[in-house]
């Protein structure tokens, strides 16, 4: 792999959370900034892939190149937003703990084939199930950073800590360069007083790991989706426009003060 290229897993316990939403809205404005970013969709829901137009015919999926040694490149297809390309996910991903049962294989499949491809890519951001299942792991164990989304419910702290927890006994086994980068407070309805809250008690328990930026509940991230486009371009002067194009700045200092 090329060490250039940033690995961010976009994760939670919880459903609903705003995963795929952070995922491509994300990219796009990682794109913005003039890169380019390769999305993975590792989500048996597939929404990701359902939701972004895929412009060319899809033969593979990331099932059939951590399964069946389809090579990588094959799997990637172009879509309609300029410098985004995409791995699609498939159904079968459902399957995926059933049919490996070898247990030393497990957390291997994702990360052996990233680490054998040779990248030219800026960014390649995976998008989850909302489980800590095996495809959850695999992503976990190829990836650099992880974008943990969260909405603000006094549900929401336990599925964190489980996720932590997970990254922390990854980071210690199997793949060392895996850190939280961050935790995203995703559809905040900041007129009501348990979004203030939430946000308070989260940040006094995980400090700066809490992005400074939060993306409000914002009407215009459900059109764009019904789209099939990043929210940016579905309106640029939605206030969800202008704070996913922040999350990019927050992360690129971010990225500058961890050197
Ligand atoms: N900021 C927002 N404002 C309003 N609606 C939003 C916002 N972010 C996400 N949504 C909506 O909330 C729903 C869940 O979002 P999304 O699919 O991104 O979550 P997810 O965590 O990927 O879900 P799953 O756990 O099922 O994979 C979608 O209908 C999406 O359009």
């Amino acid at each position: 792999m090329d060490i250039t290229t940033e690995i961010i897993t976009i994760a939670s316990r919880k459903g609903g959370t705003g995963k795929t939403t952070t995922a491509f809205n994300l990219a796009f404005s990682l794109t913005e900034q003039g890169r380019e970013v390769l999305l993975v969709d590792m989500d048996s829901q597939a929404n990701l892939t359902s939701t972004i137009e895929i412009i060319e015919e899809v033969n593979y999926t990331i099932y059939d190149v951590i399964t069946e040694n389809v090579a990588i490149e094959q799997a990637i297809y172009e879509t309609n937003i300029k410098d985004i390309d995409i791995i699609p996910a498939s159904l079968d991903l459902a399957n995926l703990e059933i049919e490996i049962s070898d247990l030393e294989d497990r957390e291997l499949l994702l990360s052996e084939v990233i680490n054998d491809y040779n990248s030219n890519y800026d960014y390649i951001i995976i998008d989850t199930a909302p489980a800590l299942d095996l495809t959850t792991i695999n992503a976990l164990s190829a990836s650099n950073s992880v974008i943990a989304t969260v909405r603000p419910s006094m549900y929401s702290f336990q599925g964190l800590e489980q996720l932590i927890d997970l990254v922390n006994l990854i980071k210690a086994n199997i793949n060392p360069d895996l850190d939280l980068e961050g935790i995203l407070v995703t559809q905040v309805d900041r007129r009501t007083r348990v979004a203030k809250e939430f946000i308070n008690d989260l940040s006094n328990l995980y400090q700066d790991k809490v992005f400074d930026i939060s993306i409000s509940q914002n009407i215009a991230v459900v059109e764009a989706t019904i789209e099939g486009i990043p929210v940016y371009l579905y309106d640029s002067n939605s206030i969800a426009a202008k704070q996913y194009l922040e999350l990019a700045s927050e992360k690129n200092d971010r990225d500058i003060l961890s050197i």
